[in-house]
């Protein structure tokens, strides 16, 4: 799926370029009004550091080969750079740079493997891209979530950036989805993959980073067959300003239909200061302090401000940037939010808004708002009301499982951004839909992924014999993309 790729909100130029068809990525900038906060590449090159790498502590890595091989480097040498490594394979390029396979030139480490991301600056510089770079890795550096990429190191190396990860041996969901009957995932299989990127998404927000560019062709498969969120140049770093949320019953505690009982969207009481206290402490102190806050600027706030305080009210700490608001033109024709589109100002809700277009994707094959050419894309996305092909007439559970999931992707596909379904309150209301139910979000990383890549037998560390090969392929051998044998079919289970 190819993107069109622009500038972002941390660019300074405007160019324009469009690919029809395609599912490529883009960013025009027209200006952001949400606070961003960029650290230029520093050090002018060479290793990371150990000052850096205490940074890079990543807990719940702590205990990985290939965490615990990147800190003996890192003690032996005093840092890491790209002469500790020897790259195998590409594994694919994008806009900013090429990734390649890549293991740690130790003998003892050969059976830790590394995705390098590997960035031109000059050229980057010369397209104006170079701080969309940046900020893709200060994202990374700050992200430590089992459905979000590792940062193992950073360095520079003459005029290349390079950003080393996890590798992600099961390709893509785009690719995945052509593997299936139909070109379709199973209900439960859309079920395990959107539960892991909703919490991927939740994370992020509560980070301050909008995604803005989901889509199956960044949802990456890991060896062990969970997910993992790849591809964060056209994210929108902002603030996020915890909000208590409160409401005569909790929202979205689906009826029927899947929604709230009322389609006026929840209202967000002003934001709690101090934040830590406010939890530590506990809710309803920060409840009474919320109601005296200032004014956000927010009429709903306002509105809800003056409500009152009644019993039955069930406050929620909201921690999602969804009042951030960027006017930049970015992500994939066919993912586009309708607010993105109409240069009205975006923030956190366009990610649910692109969850619900991911799902129906996973579920029909193809994505709802498709036209014939970009421009139409574009004005279905703004006109066209949501419709859902006929499928197979299913027998009963399966049937109510399909209503449900469509119930979810009509909530997310909401035009208006404040009636979306997690456009207030983020992902607890998300989380809270009957197609989730009986997932058990504190465990989603230990449930049994539908199916597990087994090893490409190119990549299992070879022999000691083998491994002298390796060493001397050819440049162009090393240049050719990584392709996993066609007989390294997914074991489903
Ligand atoms: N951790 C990884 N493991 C395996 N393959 C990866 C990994 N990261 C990236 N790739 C591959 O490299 C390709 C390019 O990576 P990525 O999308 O991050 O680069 P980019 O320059 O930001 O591209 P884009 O133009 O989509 O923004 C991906 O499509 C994917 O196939």
């Amino acid at each position: 799926m190819a993107t069109i790729r622009e500038e972002s909100d941390y660019d300074s130029s405007r160019s324009s370029l469009t690919a029809p068809g395609s599912r490529r990525s883009w960013i025009s900038d027209i200006g952001s009004s949400s606070s961003v906060s960029v650290r230029s590449f520093g050090g002018g090159g060479g290793w990371d550091t150990p000052v850096a790498s205490c940074r890079h502590h990543k807990p719940h890595k702590a205990n990985q080969a290939e965490w615990e091989a990147i800190r003996r480097v890192r003690a032996a040498s005093g840092g890491i750079g790209l002469e500790h490594f020897r790259l195998l394979r590409r594994l694919g390029s994008g806009d900013l740079g090429n990734v390649y396979l890549c293991q740690l030139r130790e003998p003892w480490s050969t059976g830790c493997l590394y995705a390098m991301k590997v960035v031109d600056k000059d050229a980057l510089a010369f397209r104006k891209k170079l701080r969309r770079a940046e900020v893709e890795r200060e994202i990374l550096r700050t992200l430590d979530h089992p459905f979000l990429p590792t940062l193992y190191a950073d360095f520079e190396a003459s005029h290349y950036a390079c950003l080393v990860m996890e590798f992600c041996p099961g390709g893509d969901l785009h690719v995945a989805r052509q593997r299936q009957p139909g070109r379709r995932f199973s209900i439960s299989s859309v079920r395990f993959y959107v539960a892991e990127t909703v919490l991927a998404l939740e994370y992020l927000h509560m980070m301050g980073v909008v995604y803005r560019d989901l889509k199956p062709e960044n949802v990456l498969v890991r060896s062990d067959g969970h997910i993992m969120l790849s591809d964060f140049d056209l994210s929108l770093k902002c603030d996020v300003v915890p909000r208590l949320l409160r409401h005569n019953s909790l929202p979205h505690a689906v009826n029927g239909a899947g929604r709230a009982d009322s389609d006026k969207p929840p209202s967000c009481v002003p934001p709690i200061q101090p934040v830590l206290s406010c939890l530590f402490h506990g809710v309803h102190k920060c409840h009474a302090k919320a109601e005296g806050g200032a004014d956000d600027g927010d009429g709903e706030a306002a509105a809800s401000a003056s409500e009152p305080a009644a019993e039955t009210t069930n406050p929620e700490v909201v921690v999602e940037p969804v009042s951030a608001r960027s006017k930049s033109f970015v992500g994939t024709h066919e993912y586009l939010a309708p607010e993105v589109i109409s240069g009205q100002g975006h923030g956190s809700a366009v990610d649910w808004w692109t969850l619900g277009v991911f799902m129906y994707e996973m579920v029909y094959g193809r994505t709802p708002f498709k036209g014939e050419s970009n421009e139409k894309t574009l004005a279905n996305i703004i006109k066209q009301p949501l419709a859902f092909p006929r499928v197979a007439a299913a027998g009963g559970k399966e049937r109510d499982e399909h209503l449900r999931a469509q119930d979810l992707m009509a909530q997310l596909l909401a035009k208006n951004p404040r009636k979306r379904l997690g456009g207030c309150t983020g992902s607890a209301e998300v989380k809270r839909h009957e197609f989730f139910k009986g997932v058990n979000w504190a465990l989603v990383r230990s449930v049994r992924p539908p199916e597990v890549p087994r090893p490409p037998a190119a990549l299992v560390p070879p022999p000691p014999a083998a491994q002298k090969k390796v060493l001397m392929m050819s440049r162009k051998e090393r240049q050719e993309p990584f392709k996993p044998r066609s007989d390294e079919r997914f074991e489903c289970f």
